[in-house]
């Protein structure tokens, strides 16, 4: 059996730092284990590992851009579409792979999660090549620091599941950036409130009543039109609890092993033995405040 975790999210989220510690991890568990990179703009020495499948041996963005005269981003657009276009390089590529785990570091282009045919045509030729499949969509911490940004965060994790229907986790990458937050005695804690520990609960687990609260800080002014869309925003998210995120914080070990335990067992990697159960999350580290 082969097995793929498509590691998504936002840009900048963090997806090609976890990617290299999940494949150290796995290595130093002695699984095969491999790099597929699938942004066209990644570069080189971004690699923490060497990819053995790379988009740019196809089509790199660079090469578009001085080309065709696209810029930055219809470049990156039609990198994906001429992906598309030649899956037979992907699925020659990956004939080499027999009985491994892959690794996808995918782009940062949100437009590829919430409306293009990209993903989900990837991963109906990775299922036709008998290929398990599977997401972690990261959303990094910073996004708890402004509730509207972190419900538009969950809006898109939403719309990236709905759109794949593949099995899925959600992880709130660099938690490090928290912690050292409520350890930092400074302003602007009310603001945002995730100085408070008690509060991350909240946000991994998303609590709608986030939004149906006022803002507490000054120049707030409450448009009444926004407090509607915001109560259906609640409502919506009250009715399909669709999305709770793990966190991930590289900075701890335990925090990648268990990470990677939920990905094993969302995709019942070796399932002839075994089920593995996920760790229990510690809840504890991020619930009470000292
Ligand atoms: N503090 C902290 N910073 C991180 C962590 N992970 C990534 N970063 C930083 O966040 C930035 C973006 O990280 P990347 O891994 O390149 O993110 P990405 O999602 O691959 O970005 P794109 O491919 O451009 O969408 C870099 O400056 C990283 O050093 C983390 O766990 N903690
Ligand atoms: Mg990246």
């Amino acid at each position: 059996m082969r097995y793929a975790v498509l590691v998504t999210g936002p840009a900048g989220a963090g997806k090609s730092t976890f990617t290299g510690a999940f494949l150290n991890h796995l290595r130093m568990a002695k699984r095969t284990a491999h790099l597929v990179n699938l942004d066209p703009a990644a570069s080189p020495t971004s690699f923490e590992v060497q990819p053995v499948i790379d988009i740019k041996d196809l089509i790199s963005v660079e090469d578009v851009m001085s080309e065709l005269e696209y810029g930055p981003n219809g470049g990156l657009v039609y990198c994906f579409e001429y992906l598309l276009q030649n899956m037979d390089w992907l699925e020659e590529e990956l004939g080499g792979y027999d009985d491994d785990y892959l690794v996808f570091d995918c782009p940062g282009q949100i437009e590829l999660y919430t409306h293009h045919p990209f993903l989900p045509t990837l991963v109906q030729h990775l299922t036709r090549l008998n290929i398990r499949v599977c997401a972690a969509y990261l959303i990094e911490s910073q996004f708890m620091e402004d509730r509207y940004k972190f419900f538009s965060g969950v809006l898109s994790a939403m719309s990236a599941m709905v759109n794949l229907e593949i099995p899925w986790i959600n992880v709130m990458s660099k938690m490090d950036l928290v912690t050292a937050n409520t350890d930092s005695e400074s302003d602007g804690g009310a603001r945002n409130g995730i100085r408070q520990r008690k509060d991350v609960a909240r946000y991994l687990d998303p609590d709608p009543l986030l939004l149906a609260t006022r803002r507490g800080y000054e120049g707030d002014i409450e448009n009444p039109r926004f407090h509607a869309l915001n109560q259906a925003i609640v409502h919506l998210i009250e009715d399909h609890p669709l999305v709770s995120f793990l966190p991930l914080d590289l900075t701890k070990p335990d925090s990648l092993e268990t990470v990677v335990s939920h990905i094993d067992y969302t995709m019942q990697y070796g399932e002839d033995e075994e089920p593995k159960e996920p760790h229990d999350m510690d809840e504890g580290d991020f619930q009470d405040a000292d």
